[in-house]
C-alpha cells in the first residue's frame, strides 16, 4: 500500500516560487491501477519522480508498505528505486542493440540474481506481455513501438517491484495500441499483485483505470466513478 502524506515540492523561477505540487495526499491499495491526469505543466512528471525517490518533496512524505522515505538516508532511497520500483517512460528507453530478452535480464543482473534464472523469468515475463516468443531475441530497435512498450514493461515487472510508475506510456504509440497497452497494465497490476500508476493526457485512457486522479493547481482530487472495473 502506497501512502501520499500532504507531498509538496517548490521550485524557484526566478524571483517567483512555483508549487507544481503543493499538499498532496493519496492511497493506493495493493495491485490496484490508478491514473493522474493534468494539462502540460501541471506537475504530474514532479509528482511521479517524488514517488519514485528521482527528487526529493520540500515537505511531506511518502509511505510504501509502512516504510517512510522521509526517514531513509540517501543510501536506502537508492535501494528502495532500484528494488522497489518499476519505471515505463514514453520513449520506452531501451539499450537498443541488446535483444528483448537481454533488456528483461538487466535489472535483475544488477539485483545479483543468477543467469539461468534470469533468463527463465525474462522469458516468463515476456511472454505474460505477449510479446511473439520469435521477436524475443530481436533487438529491441527492430521492434514497433507497441513491441517495445511492451518490453519495457516486462522489464519494468523484472524485480518484482511494489510500485509501477508509467510516464505517458502511451504517448508514442497509435489510439488502439495505446487501448491494448492500457489493458494490459491492467491485468498486469491484478496478476503481479502490484500497484500500478499511470500518468496520462488522454482521458479516454485515463478512463480506463480504476481510479483517476486530476492535478491541477498544486492539488489532486479524485474523479468519481461509477461502477466498478473490476
Ligand atoms: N527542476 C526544476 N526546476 C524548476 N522548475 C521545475 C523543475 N522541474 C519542473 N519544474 C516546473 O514545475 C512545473 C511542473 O512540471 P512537470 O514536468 O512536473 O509538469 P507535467 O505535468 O509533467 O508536464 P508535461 O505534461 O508537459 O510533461 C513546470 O512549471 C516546470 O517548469
Amino acid at each position: 500500500m502506497i501512502e501520499v502524506k500532504d507531498l509538496v515540492r517548490q521550485f524557484k523561477s526566478g524571483d517567483r516560487t512555483i508549487k507544481p505540487v503543493n499538499g498532496v495526499s493519496f492511497e493506493l491499495e495493493k495491485g490496484s491501477l490508478a491514473s493522474i491526469v493534468g494539462k502540460s505543466g501541471s506537475g504530474k512528471s514532479t509528482l511521479l519522480s517524488l514517488l519514485g525517490a528521482l527528487d526529493k518533496p520540500t515537505s511531506g512524505d511518502v509511505v510504501v508498505d509502512g516504510v517512510s522515505l522521509a526517514g531513509l538516508p540517501d543510501g536506502k532511497l537508492t535501494e528502495y528505486r532500484r528494488r522497489d520500483i518499476g519505471f515505463v517512460f514514453q520513449q520506452f528507453n531501451l539499450i537498443p542493440n541488446l535483444s528483448a530478452v537481454d533488456n528483461v535480464m538487466l535489472p535483475m543482473e544488477f539485483a545479483g540474481v543468477r543467469k539461468a534464472a534470469r533468463l527463465k523469468r525474462a522469458k516468463e515475463l515476456l511472454e505474460q506481455v505477449q510479446l511473439d516468443p520469435e521477436k524475443q531475441s530481436r533487438r529491441t530497435n527492430r521492434l514497433s513501438g507497441g513491441e517495445q512498450q511492451r518490453v519495457a514493461i516486462a522489464r519494468a515487472l523484472a524485480n518484482e517491484p511494489k510500485l509501477i510508475l508509467a510516464d505517458e506510456p502511451t504517448g508514442n504509440l497509435d489510439e488502439q495500441t495505446g487501448e491494448h497497452i492500457i489493458e494490459l497494465l491492467s491485468s498486469l497490476s491484478r496478476d503481479h499483485n502490484t500497484t500500478i500508476l499511470v500518468v496520462t493526457h488522454d482521458r479516454s485512457l485515463a478512463r480506463k483505470t480504476e481510479r483517476c486522479f486530476r492535478l491541477q493547481q498544486g492539488r489532486l482530487t479524485e474523479e468519481v466513478r461509477t461502477g466498478s472495473r473490476r
